[in-house]
């Protein structure tokens, strides 16, 4: 058995990340919402791309004296590209191109109207009220850098500016599976000694949230099942980047994930981590045709298994999609309430970060075994707790991981 801290899991994970020239594909801005921009993205066109009118009102073309005679009307995406001369004016919405030939827009609460005429009854100054051309960017200029994260504004922006297809990281492609006899789907009937698969609803969508493309499998670890499982599970390995699965990685008859893996020809890294809950995982790589699948085999208990996932399945999710920053923002917090469990190897605590007037306060979760539920409903936060630190009394300061 190979033991190791987390941070030497970590160490060994990255080490066998393959040195990763992630895949460019381009995508429409309806498929990049939280994709990784793989290449600078610029504007296509200038920021405003004509002078624009801020106001509903009238363009003039200035003159001596306030009168002007009304030639045109015109609504946004409606140009009207006739001559104005001095003393006349063209009726514009907000939105609308500047006609060349005038100079100025004129709000129309500043206006009285007569017929065809009107009467400008504030002292505007010529130039007024025009945005520039280009004010805000001009075609060309790099809008979003290689390397971020196109959230919905960054998306507005791409579009906004003319791009209609965007280059982003590939999605790392990801075999997720659970395992075990004793689970049942939404559905299916669940029988004396079995409980619902939550696993599976909680690692396919954090998965999918970090930017994967999500192939499911279920092992039954029944030793009937077992060479056919296999089978199954290295079809489905084939071109995947990496392996996440959740229960049979202890020390039970049929626990069954190691030996899977050692079938696949995996390397193994570690089979246990010092850390409470969460220490029954698997670390592995396999290396085909210099093709490199990471393993991550994580307990069957959910909370164990939630802590793994954010501890050593995301920074890699983010490696592998192409993030430049793969790691949690960590905030000192107090503690909400205390926490009376001794800490014989390093523990990450779940709970919720919330802000009391202003102060970054850290609740933990009620029940903190490794088999708890409940509390993932509201988790946002992992507490990190050194080996060897006493209980913990209600506000002492502490580092927690803000997911
Ligand atoms: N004799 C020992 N027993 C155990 C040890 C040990 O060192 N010696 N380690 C314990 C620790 S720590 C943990 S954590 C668990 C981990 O076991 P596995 O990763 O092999 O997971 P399973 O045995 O398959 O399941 C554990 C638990 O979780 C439930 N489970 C499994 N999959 C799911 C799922 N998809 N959704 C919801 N719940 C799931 C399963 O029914 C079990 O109750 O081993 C200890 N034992
Ligand atoms: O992996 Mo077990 O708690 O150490 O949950």
């Amino acid at each position: 058995m190979e033991i190791v801290t987390i941070t030497e899991a970590r160490r060994r994970l990255d080490g066998a990340l393959p040195s990763y020239e992630a895949k460019i594909e381009y995508v429409t801005p309806n498929q990049a919402l939280g994709r990784i921009t793989a290449r600078d993205i610029t504007a296509a066109c200038d920021y405003p791309p004509y002078r624009k009118s801020p106001f509903d009102g009238y363009a003039i073309h200035s003159h001596d004296g306030n009168a002007y005679e009304v030639v045109a009307t015109i609504g946004a995406g409606i140009v009207y590209d006739g001559p104005v001369a001095a003393g006349q004016a063209v009726r514009l919405m907000t939105g609308c191109a500047v006609p060349d030939d005038c100079d100025t827009v004129v709000p129309q609460e500043y206006v009285e109207r007569q017929g065809n005429h009107i009467r400008v009854t504030e002292s505007i100054p010529p130039g007024s009220n025009i945005i520039p051309k280009g004010e805000e960017c001009r075609s060309g200029a790099v809008i979003i850098p290689a390397g971020t994260k196109l959230t919905a504004g960054a998306l507005s922006v791409a579009v906004g500016l003319g791009n209609e297809r965007l280059p982003v990281y590939a999605k790392a492609k990801v075999l997720f599976l659970t395992s075990g006899r004793e689970l049942v789907l939404p559905g299916e009937v669940r029988h004396h000694g079995q409980i619902y698969n939550s696993n599976a609803y909680l690692f396919q969508p954090l998965l999918e949230q970090y930017g994967a493309e999500v192939t499911f499998y279920h092992v039954s670890d029944g030793p009937d099942q077992l060479a056919d499982e296999m089978a199954a599970v290295r079809r489905l390995a084939r071109d995947k980047d990496l392996i996440v699965s959740t229960g049979g990685v202890s020390v039970g008859l049929y626990d069954t994930m190691p030996q899977i893996y050692q079938s696949l020809g995996a390397v193994q890294l570690y089979d246990r981590i010092t850390m409470r809950p969460g220490s029954a995982s698997y670390g592995g790589v396999i290396e085909t045709d210099g093709r490199r699948t990471l393993i991550l085999g994580l307990s069957g208990n959910p909370s164990a298994s939630f802590n793994a996932f954010h501890l050593l399945a995301v920074p890699i999710l983010r490696r592998l999609n192409g993030e430049r920053n793969s790691e949690f923002p960590v905030v000192t917090c107090h503690l909400g309430e205390a926490i009376y469990k001794k800490n014989p190897v390093d523990r990450f605590v779940q709970g919720r970060l919330t802000y009391e007037q202003g102060q970054p306060i850290f609740t933990p979760n009620t029940t903190l075994t490794s088999s708890a539920l409940l509390g993932l409903a509201h988790t946002n936060a992992l507490a990190y707790i050194k080996k060897g630190t006493p209980p913990l009394p209600k506000g002492a300061p502490i580092e927690v991981i803000f997911l």
